[in-house]
Order: structure tokens, then sequence, then C-alpha cells
């Protein structure tokens, strides 16, 4: 009978070849295994049969590459007749060659390979391996280390001025003689022969050690000497001292050289302009310098002024400017030196035509920590602003061109607050017993730490505010003191200590005590007449007094002991 579906009978009979196809496949599979088992069997008898042969814990299927016909493999005939040929090849291979045994890892003897190094190296090339063989050794890596920490110099001059942090330290103990000795180098400290011959008149027979740094930085270079720098920016210096150490001669000298040197363009003098400006806290201080720059430039025909408000506005203002009656472009000047206080100069740029600070050549703020302290009217601005254009805006004169200024800032340990300009230059003469270079003696100054004289004996007494002056009385009495001075914070507190000292001197005697040399008292201070100021000490000088009282800051005292 005829299909009469065609489609089925074709079916059918591909399903018939298929199962041919898988008993084909089985049976060979079965031959294939059998042969690879039966090889096994003979490579464990063979190995058994040799002498000293002991069964080892090794799978040598583990190390051949797996039969491909595993029992779960039967996805295709192909794959089977390849493996078959690769069973024949394997068998033939596990005949000739040994097998390659599995290597033992003894952690004990892998320590000690660890250990052994070179010997380690031996015995890892007899391993039959591919990787390369392992370095001798290691490089050793630095261990971290804590970095050092910066020293408490170091610390302290953080984001200092570099001026500051780089500062010339002069040795305290540094002399140099006014006149070179015979045969002695010639020294370069810029000062001419009048000026040499003016100082030896005055009793100096050398510069103290500020002035030696000083004097030269501001004299040595020819340069510098002359009126007008053109080419030359200005330059600025502070410097830090201690008191006595002869400051003040440091900046006079240098004003008067420059001044009046013959080839100055200005000497023989034809116009007369401002050109030194020393700012000072108070009026002693201004006459104290005044005295001083007419002592050095005795004979020399300096003009020099001051500006305290001791005199009247009008008297100051006919010392300073000649004329007043027009503006002058240049403004005008009957003096050279101008030694004035702050407030007083601040009036004067304000308050007197033609009063100008566009010529000025040096700038000097002495006492410059004190004076700084006080920020009144923001005067060092106004000066600053003064001396770099006109002063138009402040006493209706004429732009004109700006004259370079350098300043002179004493006593101030923090320079660019003082300096119109960049880098000024910083010099110590505190004589630091370090070396400059650890940055120490600059460390010193700005925790202003100060050098005190060798021979001085300081006592200190904790005691209630109320005691003080009972305290002071009874230290002064029984140390047998018979000349001091004791600062007070004020006029009003000076007097009333001296009034109080009279009363318990006066008390003395009364409990039958054996009595003590009076002691003369005297205050000092501002509200006293310059004439009864001056008559006080000189009474102290010559001991006539035996305690003064002063408010700080009042003046300088100068005063000789043989
Ligand atoms: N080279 C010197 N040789 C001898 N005496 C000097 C010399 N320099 C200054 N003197 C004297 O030393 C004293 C103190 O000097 P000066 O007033 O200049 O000190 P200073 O450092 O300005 O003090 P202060 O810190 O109080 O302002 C003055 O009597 C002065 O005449």
């Amino acid at each position: 009978m005829q299909d009469p579906n065609p489609q089925t009978k074709v079916q059918s009979l591909n399903n018939t070849r298929s199962i041919c196809q898988v008993s084909w496949y089985e049976q060979v599979k079965t031959k294939a295994k059998k042969r690879y088992l039966k090889a096994k069997k003979e490579r464990r008898k063979k190995r058994k049969s040799e002498p000293g042969t002991k069964e080892k814990p090794v799978d040598i299927e583990d190390d051949l590459p797996k039969p491909a016909y595993s029992e779960d493999d039967n996805d295709s005939t192909i794959d089977v007749i390849a493996n078959e040929s690769l069973n024949v090849e394997l068998t033939k291979i596990s005949d000739d060659i040994p097998p390659r045994k599995r290597r033992r890892i003894d952690p004990a003897r892998e320590t000690v390979d660890h250990e052994v190094g070179d010997s380690v190296a031996e015995q890892t090339t007899e391993l039959p391996s591919k990787s390369p063989p392992p370095p001798e050794a290691l490089p050793l890596f630095p261990l971290p280390r804590r970095p050092d920490a910066p020293s408490k110099t170091t610390l302290a001059l953080q984001g200092l001025d570099k001026a500051l942090t780089q500062a010339e330290s002069v040795d305290a103990k540094r002399v140099i003689p006014i006149r070179p000795t015979v045969g002695g180098a010639k020294d370069d400290l810029g000062i001419s022969e009048k000026s040499r011959r003016r100082l030896e008149d005055l009793g100096i027979a050398e510069l103290f050690a500020v002035q030696t740094a000083v004097i030269p930085f501001m004299l040595a270079d020819p340069r510098q000497r002359s009126l007008y720098l053109p080419y030359n920016p200005p330059r600025d210096v502070c410097v830090s001292a201690p008191t006595g150490s002869g400051k003040t001669l440091a900046y006079v000298v240098p004003i008067v050289e420059v001044r009046l040197r013959p080839h100055n363009i200005l000497s023989p003098r034809t116009v007369t302009r401002l050109r030194a400006l020393v700012v000072l806290p108070t009026r002693d201080l201004v006459t104290q310098v005044r005295e001083t720059f007419e002592a050095v430039a005795k004979g020399r025909g300096l003009k020099i002024g001051t500006a305290t408000g001791q005199h009247s506005f009008a008297h100051e203002q006919a010392q300073l400017v000649d004329d007043q009656s027009v503006r002058l472009q240049g403004g005008s000047s009957k003096i050279d030196v101008l030694i004035c206080t702050p407030g007083r100069l601040i009036d004067h740029l304000h308050g007197t035509r033609n009063f100008s600070l566009q010529h000025l050549r040096f700038l000097v703020i002495d006492e410059a920590d004190r004076l700084l302290a006080q920020s009144f009217q923001d005067w060092l601005q106004q000066i600053l602003a003064a001396t770099r254009h006109s002063s138009a805006n402040l006493s209706g004169q004429h732009p004109s061109p700006e004259d370079p200024i350098g300043s002179i800032a004493y006593g101030f340990p923090y320079p660019d607050a003082t300096s119109p300009n960049h880098d000024p230059v910083f010099k110590d003469g505190h004589g630091a017993s370090v070396s400059p270079e650890n940055g120490e003696g600059v460390l010193d100054m700005v925790m202003e730490k100060f050098t005190m004289p060798a021979t001085l004996k300081e006592h200190l007494i904790v005691c209630e505010s109320s005691q003080k002056p009972l305290m002071l009385f009874y230290l002064i009495r029984s140390l047998g003191v018979t000349n001091a001075l004791v600062f007070t914070k004020s006029a009003e507190s000076t007097t009333r200590l001296v009034r109080l000292f009279e009363l318990m001197q006066s008390d003395e005697g009364r409990e039958g005590n054996a009595p003590l040399p009076p002691l003369v008292m005297k205050a000092y201070s501002s509200d006293l007449s310059p004439g009864d100021r001056r008559a006080i000490l000189e009474d102290f000088k010559a001991q006539k007094i035996q305690i003064d009282t002063y408010k700080p800051c009042m003046l300088r005292l100068d005063i000789k002991r043989d």
C-alpha cells in the first residue's frame, strides 16, 4: 500500500538511521574504553613489577590530558573518533616515558628553602617547570619613617618677613675706631674727615655696634651719599638694639653727611628743602634728638626745626615754611631737618600751606614699637602718602615728581608694617651670642626676649595690687638703695607714689627703730615745665635726689657715673 503521506516515510527512515548511528557509537565507545582501561591496567602491573617501586598516590590521569570520551560525553561521533586516536597516542607515550610525578609539598622543607636562598634556586631548577626561576633575593624596600618635627625656631620664624628672618645680627661687642690706627687697614665707614673730627670733639673715639652696621650701610656706597638717586630705588632699614646702644647717632651721622657732601648738587645750597623727617613719641625725646643733631652738625649750616605742640601753631608754621601767602608747586621750607611728634606733624600736613614732604630723602621713625602702637589719625599712612605724591589733597598744592625716600625704623620688630618700600634690610644690634644662621638671634627679638646687662640683679615680689607701694618702699629700704628710678603708668600715679613714699618715710621713726638716712623723692612728668624737669634731672645725676618717679616713654636718661 502506498503511503498516503510520503513525508512520514522519510521521517521513519530517518529514525531508523539515527538508531543505527547510536548503536555504532556505543560499540566504538566500548572498544576504545576497553583499550584504555587495559592499557592502564598494564601500566600499573608494570610499575608494580619494577623492583623498589612502591605504589604511589599518584593519579596519572590527573597529569595526562583527559580523554574526551568520558561517560558523560556522548554528543559527537567525530569527537569520539578523534579521541580514540588520541588515546592510542597517549597509551604509547605512557608506555615509553615514565609518567610525570606530582610534586609533593612538604611545608617544613618549604620554609627551609626560603631561608637557604641559593640552594632553593638550585633545587627549583631541577623541577620540571616552565616558569622562570625566582630572583635570588628580592630588593628591600625602606621602612616608613616618621619625619623629623621642625625645630622650635623654624616654627617661630614661619610667616615672618624675609627681611626679619635674614636679619644681620651684629655682635654687641663690636666697635670700630673713628680714626683708623696708624698702619691699620682703612675703614669703609663712609664718614668724611670733617665728621670724624666733629665726633672726636664730642668725645666719640669709636663707633658702637649698631653704628658700625647702620652708618656704612647708608654711606659706604658712594651713590647713597648723593642727595638724589634718580636710578636707584630707595632702601629701608629696620634697626633693633638695646636702649642706650647709640641708635640716635646711627641715623644722625648719615643724614648730616649726605646733606652736606661737597659734591652734592645742592652744596653750597641754593634752595632749602625738607630732606629729613624724624618722628618721636614725646616732646622730651624730640628735644634730646635735636640736641644730638645740633652737636654733630655744628658749623655745617644745617637748619633744624621741631614741631611738638610746645609752642603755638602759628609760631611753628613760621619756623617751618617761608611763604604761606601763595601756593607753590614744590612747597616751601625753611628747614632741612624736622624732628616732631606724630600728632603735630599731621596738623601741619593739613593746616600749613606749602608744608610739603615731597622732597623727603630720610624718614626716621624712632621708638617705632611704641609709635606704631598709636594708630592716632592713621598718621603713618598719611605721612607715606604725602611723601609719594603731591600733598595737594592735604594742603592744596599741585602734584610734583616723586622723590625716592628711604625709611629708618628704630626698635621695630616687624619691618613690613613700617616700610614704604619693598625688601627692607633688618639690623639686629642686640648682639646675639648665637650665630645668625640659625635664626635664634632674630627669634629672641621676635619673641621680645630682652638682653639684660650682666651686672643687673633682679628681685621679684608677688603681692596684692594694693600692697605694691608698701612692698616697693620695703624693698628700697631693705636693700639700702640710694639711687632709684621708679616708672609708673601715668603722671598722676607718679605724683601719688611720691606722696605715699613721703608719708611712709615720716612714719618710719615712730616705732623706735633706728632712723635710716632720709630719702629725697621727686616726680618727673609732663605736668612739670621743661625747666623744672631739667633741674630734677641735674639733681638726680648729682645724687641730690635718691628716687625719681617717671612715666615711661617720657625721656631717655643718660647718666654717667664714675
Ligand atoms: N660711639 C659712641 N661713643 C661714645 N658715646 C656714644 C656713642 N654713641 C652714642 N653715645 C652716647 O651714648 C648715649 C646713648 O646713645 P643714644 O641716645 O643714641 O642711644 P639710643 O640707642 O638711641 O637709646 P634709646 O633706646 O633710649 O633711644 C648718648 O649719651 C650718646 O651720646
